[in-house]
Formats: C-alpha cells, structure tokens, sequence
C-alpha cells in the first residue's frame, strides 16, 4: 500500500549490615542470605571462566526458571519484611489497617488507602545496602528479579510467593538522553526523557499490572473470591490488565468509552481475549460503573484506586535514580489523568530518601491537557476547592479524565514535594509531539502534554538551561498513530500544524524524482 494512501485511512543468614554484595553473588532471593564480602575476590582475577564454570552454575535441564527459584527459595530464612493496606494520609493515631489479602479498597470513612510498608524493617539494612542489591539484579533472567519491578521485591510485595508472580519482566525501560530536543529547541544539556511506554503492553501499566495480577493470582490459590478482574479504561489500563490476566489465565473484563480510544488500543484487550464491554459513556463514566460492579459480583478492581498498581508504578522513580547512578534529577515531569502515577514517582522518591539510598527528592511536575484538567484548575485556585470537570474530547485520550480518583494522593504528592501543575492545548501538545518526533523520539501525545509543560517552564524561567530534568513518557507512539497522521496531513481543524511533515507525491519517472531531490538536498544543504 502506498504511503500516501495510508494518510487518507481513517481511525546470608546475618544480621549485621552487610558492606557490600560479592560480584560473584547470584542474584538474590532474600537480603539476609546475600553473601557478604567487602574483600575483592583475586581467585579469578584475568582467569577467563572455564566451560565447566560456566555449566556449573546452570540450572539442570529439566527445570525452568520459575522452579529454579523455588528451589532456591526453600533453602532461604523468612526476612521479615511487610506490607499492609493503611488509609491514605491516615492521622498518625489511626489504628485502621487490613492486609493485603483482604479484598478491600476503600477506608472505614470511604477515603483512598494506601500500602503501607514495615520501614523498621527496611531500614535494618543501609541505603548502600539496597542500592547495591538492586544494582545487582538489573538485566538478569532470574525470576521474579528480571523484571524492573520485582527487582524490587521487598519494597512492593515482600510477602508474596514468588511462584505466585505473573511478570513479562516488565520495567527496566530506556532512560533516554534528549540531546538534540534539549539543545536546539530548549536550551538545555541535561534532559532526559523516561520511555514508560516501551514497555510489554506499551505503556506505564504494566508496572503496576504486574503486581496488581500477581496479588489476584495469589488470592486466586487462597480460594479467595476473586473470578475476574476488571477495570474502567482510556486503553492502557485495560491493555496491561488483560495482557497479564491472559498469561495467568485469569479472566479479565474491561469497561471502555465507546469511540474515545485508539484502535490500537482497542486491539489489545480484544486479542488478549478480555470480555470487552463498550460503553455509551465517558472514562469517568465508566469507572463509576466498575466500581458498583465490583462491589456486587466477585469482580478484583484493577484500576489504581487499588493502590497496590501504584506499589509497582513507583518503581520507575526508583529505577530513574538508579540509571542516574543514584544521584537526583532536579524535576520530573508526569502527564496526569486518573492521578496514581504522580503519587507513585513521589512515593518511589521518598522511600528512597527515607531508606538513605539518596538525600532529596526531585520537583514534581504534572501536566495536564487543557481539556481534561481538573487538577490545573485546583492548582491555580491555591488548592482552593476541587471541583471535577466534564472532559473533553482531547488526542492525549487516555488522559481525557474530569473525575480524577486519585485527586487526593496527586495534591499530597505536588504539595510535598514543592511541585507545579501545567496545563497544555491540543495544539501545543500536538507541536511538542511533532517537535519531539523531529528529533528521533516517536512519542505518544500525553508525552506531548509533559514536553509542553516542560516548554512552558522553560520559557519562564523556572526550569534553568543545566537543570537535569526528566520527561515521564507514559506510552507508546505507536498506539496513537491515527493522531501523528491527522496532524501530518494537516486534516486538524484549527490547527496550524506548523511542523507537519506530510509525504510528497510524485510522479513514477527519473526526472520527477530527481526534481524533487534536488530541490530538497538543496534546502538541506549547509549554508556557508
Ligand atoms: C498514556 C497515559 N499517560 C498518562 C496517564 C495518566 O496516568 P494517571 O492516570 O496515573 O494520572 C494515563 C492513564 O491515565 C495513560 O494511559
Ligand atoms: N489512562 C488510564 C485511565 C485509568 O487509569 P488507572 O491508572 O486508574 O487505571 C487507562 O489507560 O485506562
């Protein structure tokens, strides 16, 4: 098929600290059993490893990497290490609190809760201790540590078995160094740009999905009543939740907005044999139908109002400091919508601090479209009154959310952490999109939002030209390639489209061809 045609289609056991983990360490189930050793190993030293080395260390035949860790496991003490469902921002007297297997979502008061971890525990063991644990585990194939997430382990679900993880080895995504968008177009020499989206499902959902699947497969075994799991979707969430549903085996049901998201988008749940319902309604809409249903029928809630998705979103902060080495960006920059992904970079953030792997927190920044943006109008009241909008149609779609549930974890988040809320039209979100492209990127369009709020900060100054600044980029672009095609052709109402780039049509013979490149190799050409 011709370009052009595509462009008219429509839509150790020890208890002392240890000072540092072995190079030669496998990669480890539990902190407490890690081999200790603060002296280098010299044994080896310029020794290439044997053949024999090297099989040594295989797991036998006849058993997969999932039994490898199970075996592993049962040789293992218990650490100690736990979690539990707490109100959010409970006052310190609170006693309220469930475990994690209960299948609970809300306070005794209806409020949002949150996972709280036992940090006494956490803190036995140094800042240099976890970072030199998770260092250890990034890239491996050792289950459940292969994934960004579970590599993590003990600060998201320290209990669960490991055997009851549902993972695609989610996480460890790009942290990409915008060298040319940041020097030509806004000044700067140290903006990075975070690839949530280039992902299993294609966006930041699966970071929680994992762990929200996971705990369901868990519960599923406990006997639990949990039949199925659903969620209320803008198209990502549904993706990721019916995507690891399918690898459990686990029936998934999905709530959509009739015609408000991307066909690829729509594809996913519908291949991954999700029982898609399509509703006359919008997002919010759809989620206020979710959560009657789960209230009635043995239906899991997986939308982030569960804040054990938010327990696996946080891992992309902590991973953010990790790739920078440990040291601390002066801003990161998230798209906004349903609001559980800011609260979980802040919460990333912070137990990082409190745990002393660093000694401060980035400034948040959430962006949010102009016509979705209930949480930019609370900003500018001086978190005056909420107040929810209808939301309007946007292309930064699955952000297209009056009704944020997680409202009140965002304004805790942005207030702790001297944060800022921007706001972005279609037309900038679409310009920084193209912009972004331009320069090798192929980002989604709620990236675009972030970029655009990031163009803004730039221009006013509040964002210097040296401040080290990461843009979370939430999908992928190739699930919102219908808007990348709209703007091309220059087919958006109201819409300059000023870096539109649009394919040229030419005529099948040698010297049209050859007109045409050499007008073009002539604008290119180097001007002297
Ligand atoms: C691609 C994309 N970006 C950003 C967001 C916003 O995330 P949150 O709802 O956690 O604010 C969503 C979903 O809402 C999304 O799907
Ligand atoms: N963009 C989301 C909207 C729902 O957000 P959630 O994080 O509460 O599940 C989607 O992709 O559905």
């Amino acid at each position: 098929m011709a370009v052009c045609s595509l462009f008219q289609a429509s839509p150790c056991s020890l208890r002392q600290k240890p000072k540092s983990i072995s190079r030669n360490a496998r990669v480890h189930d539990h902190p407490i059993i890690i081999k200790c050793d603060s002296s280098p190993d010299h044994s080896n030293t310029n020794k290439p490893s044997s053949p024999s080395t090297v099989l040594k260390h295989r797991r036998p035949a006849d058993e997969n990497i999932r039994d490898e860790a199970r075996r592993h496991n049962s040789s293992t003490h218990k650490h100690g290490f736990s979690a539990k469902y707490v109100p959010f921002n409970a006052d310190p007297g609170s006693t309220e609190f469930y475990s994690l297997d209960e299948i609970v979502y809300r306070s005794r008061s209806g409020g949002l809760l949150d996972v709280q971890h036992d940090m006494e525990a956490l803190k036995k063991f140094d800042g240099q201790y976890w970072k030199s644990l998770f260092d250890s585990r990034v890239g491996k194939t050792t289950w459940p540590y292969g994934s960004g997430v579970w590599s993590k382990k003990e600060w998201v679900l320290p209990e669960i078995d490991s055997d009851d993880i549902v993972s695609a080895f989610e996480g460890n995504s790009n942290l990409f160094w915008a060298e040319r968008f940041g020097k030509q177009f806004m000044g700067m020499n140290d903006l990075w740009v975070k690839h949530c989206g280039i992902s299993h499902t294609g966006s930041f959902k699966d970071l929680g999905m994992t762990v929200l699947v996971s705990q369901v497969n868990r519960l599923r075994k406990m006997n639990r009543p949990v039949v199925g799991v659903g969620c209320a979707s803008t198209g990502d969430t549904s993706a990721a939740l019916s995507a690891y549903c399918a690898s459990a085996g686990i029936p998934s049901i999905v709530f959509l907005p009739a015609n408000r998201i991307s066909i690829a988008q729509l594809v996913q749940p519908i291949g991954n044999g999700a029982f898609v319902l399509s509703i006359d309604t919008d997002f919010d809409g759809c989620m206020q139908l979710i959560r009657e249903v789960t209230a009635e029928l043995p239906i899991y809630l997986a939308n982030s109002l569960n804040s054990l998705r938010l327990e696996g979103q946080k891992t992309a902060a902590i991973e953010i400091l990790q790739q920078f080495d440990w040291e601390v960006p002066d801003w990161v920059i998230v798209p906004g919508g349903n609001l559980g992904n800011i609260y979980a970079f802040y919460k990333g953030f912070r137990m990082c601090k409190e745990l002393g792997l660093v000694d401060r927190i980035p400034r948040l920044v959430c962006a949010q479209a102009a016509n979705a943006n209930p949480l930019y109008l609370y900003y500018k009241s001086g978190w005056g009154e909420f107040k929810p909008v209808k939301a309007n149609t946007t292309f930064a779609s699955a952000i297209q959310i009056g009704d944020p549930v997680s409202i009140d974890r965002a304004v805790f988040a942005l207030q702790n952490s001297d944060g800022i809320v921007e706001e972005a039209t279609e037309e900038e979100l679409m310009d920084a999109m193209a912009l972004a492209d331009s320069t090798g990127m192929f980002i989604c369009p709620h990236t675009g939002v972030a970029l655009s709020a990031l163009i803004k900060l730039r221009n006013s100054g509040v964002i210097g030209p040296t401040d080290r600044t990461v843009v979370v980029s939430t999908a992928h672009g190739l699930k919102f390639t219908q808007s990348k095609i709209d703007y091309h052709s220059k087919q958006i109402a109201d819409m300059a489209c000023r870096h539109a780039n649009p394919p040229m049509q030419v005529k099948a013979d040698f010297g049209s061809v050859m007109d045409v490149l050499k007008k073009y190799l002539l604008s290119k050409a180097p001007k002297h």
